[in-house]
């Protein structure tokens, strides 16, 4: 196996994307601008027709009309003067829907990227096990499923050893476990290979669960950047406008309670004291750091300490923001500590308890509302 190989020949170069992009369509505009270290997932968050897409295609080398700047670890890939084809970027391009040679099997699918690929750092066998693809070799693509057709794009994407995979929207034709094996399958891809990759979805528990850094965009530009949880829990109203994003955490392993199927996890709460958080029982060792979420429509409202409740994680905050999501509807935003949480309630709550910015409250939630990954 070539892992060895495989590892030192990523770290070799220095990692970094340096884009500066003016794209005009008869009604759209694209202008972007940024230059930052290629190191983990980064998502790309934005409503339909905000130009997620526009800018991924950009940066493969789809648009030739676009006036760009586009430089890849060092490498030009693109300015007034060059244009670098596509094929020649160390760029792989992964859709929303697979895009895999109908008249080639699994297997011929693999070894197109394959044998193009001289010489070869990566294992065959390796990135087949990775993507969980061992059984499909000999089959006809046609006759793959949505999620199967998707690993298969996606081992064959590795297989051209790009310095920097794109992924628009790769799990939009999945169900709901089908997305959550693909969320770990690509987590593991991504821990294994070190392989930077730019993911673009909607869905905001999937870029909660995969990107490190996230990047909002709106009406063609990138309103936002930064890290996972300071994005999300901090997302433009605009982009909240109809939703509320998740609270998004990470939290440590501190003890697991087996009798009562529950494990602790290490939360710091106002004054510096340490509070018990409490989530399910989870396969996870001591120590662990763990990304957390928590629905907004899952966490409750209080002005006074519940003393004796049955829902056992409770922690004092501020109202920081209050945002109305629609007629009935409200988002408030409570700050403890260094945490954001956002909890969805009625517009009739906020004015029984009086709530404005700067109120002291009780978040409550259940163990089951913390989901982890
Ligand atoms: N080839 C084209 N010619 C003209 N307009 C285009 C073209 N491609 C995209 N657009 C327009 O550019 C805008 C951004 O499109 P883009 O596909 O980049 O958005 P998106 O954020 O990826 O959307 P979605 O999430 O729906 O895929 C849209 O208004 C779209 O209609």
């Amino acid at each position: 196996m070539s892992m060895g190989i495989m590892k030192s020949l990523k770290d070799n170069f220095d990692k970094n994307l340096n884009v500066d992009i003016a794209l005009d369509f008869d009604h759209f505009n694209l202008r972007c601008q940024f230059r930052f270290d290629l190191e983990g997932i980064t998502g790309i968050l934005g409503h339909s027709g905000s130009g997620k897409t526009s800018l991924l295609r950009v940066i493969a080398g789809l648009n030739q009309d676009a006036k760009a700047d586009v430089i890849l670890n060092g490498r030009t890939l693109q300015n007034r003067n060059n244009f670098i084809k596509p094929e020649q970027r160390k760029i792989g391009f992964v859709f929303q829907d697979a895009r895999l040679f109908p008249h080639l099997t699994v297997l011929g699918n693999l070894n197109y990227a394959f044998k193009r690929c001289k010489p070869n750092h990566l294992d065959l066998e390796e990135i087949i096990h990775l993507t969980q693809i061992d059984a499909l070799l000999n089959r006809d693509v046609l006759k793959l499923s949505a999620g199967e057709k998707q690993r298969v794009a996606i081992a064959r994407a590795l297989l051209a050893e790009p310095e920097l995979l794109l992924m628009d929207e790769p799990l939009s034709n999945l169900d709901n476990r089908a997305r959550g094996n693909m969320v770990q399958l690509l987590r593991n891809i991504h821990q294994r290979l070190s392989l930077p990759i730019l993911y673009v979805s909607h869905n905001i528990i999937e870029i909660q669960q995969l990107s490190d850094d996230v990047m909002v965009m709106e009406n063609g530009r990138i309103i936002q950047h930064g890290h996972v949880h300071q994005v999300l829990n901090n997302l433009h109203e605009r982009i909240t406008s109809e939703i509320s994003s998740p609270t998004s955490l990470t939290l440590t392993v501190k003890q697991h309670l087996v009798n009562f199927g529950l494990t602790q996890l290490d939360f710091i709460a106002p004054h510096n004291n340490q509070v018990k958080l409490f989530a399910p029982l989870m396969n996870a060792s001591l120590g662990q750091a763990l990304r957390c979420y928590i629905l907004a429509d899952d966490l409750s409202l209080s002005l006074v300490k519940p003393e004796a409740s049955s829902i056992i994680n409770c922690f004092c905050g501020t109202v920081t923001q209050l945002h109305r999501l629609s007629r009935n509807g409200m988002m408030v935003k409570v700050q403890v500590m260094d945490h954001t949480f956002t909890i969805n309630t009625s517009r009739y709550a906020v004015e029984l308890l009086r709530l404005a910015h700067g109120t002291e409250v009780y978040i409550q939630f259940q163990a089951d509302a913390i989901r982890c990954f």
